[in-house]
């Protein structure tokens, strides 16, 4: 199943600087491991926000709730989800 998932982050000022970039690594490699298995299929950064737009394919409505959970910036982010469905006009 293909999802829509827009992402906010927001990063509180009171975290300390160096935990703030240890979050952020974690989540990138977390972020590359999942696109590199397939689950991840885009991430894009929404212009002038610190947030991104992102597609993910996984099997259940719960699968992904675990892998969003998952997310070491999950604490600090707010999450839209919209579960997609093929468009009968699509050529793919
Ligand atoms: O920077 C973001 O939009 C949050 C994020 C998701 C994956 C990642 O590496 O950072």
């Amino acid at each position: 199943m293909l999802y829509l998932v827009r992402m906010d982050v927001t990063i509180p000022h009171d975290l300390p600087a160096e935990r703030a970039a240890e979050i952020k690594a974690r989540e990138k490699a977390y972020a590359q491991q999942l696109q590199r298995d397939g689950r991840w299929r885009h991430l894009w950064r929404v212009v002038g926000e610190y947030a991104n737009v992102s597609v993910f394919d996984v099997e259940s409505n719960d699968a992904l709730h675990t892998l969003l959970s998952e997310l070491p910036l999950f604490p600090y982010m707010r999450l839209q989800v919209t579960p997609l469905a093929q468009h009968p006009s699509a050529l793919a």
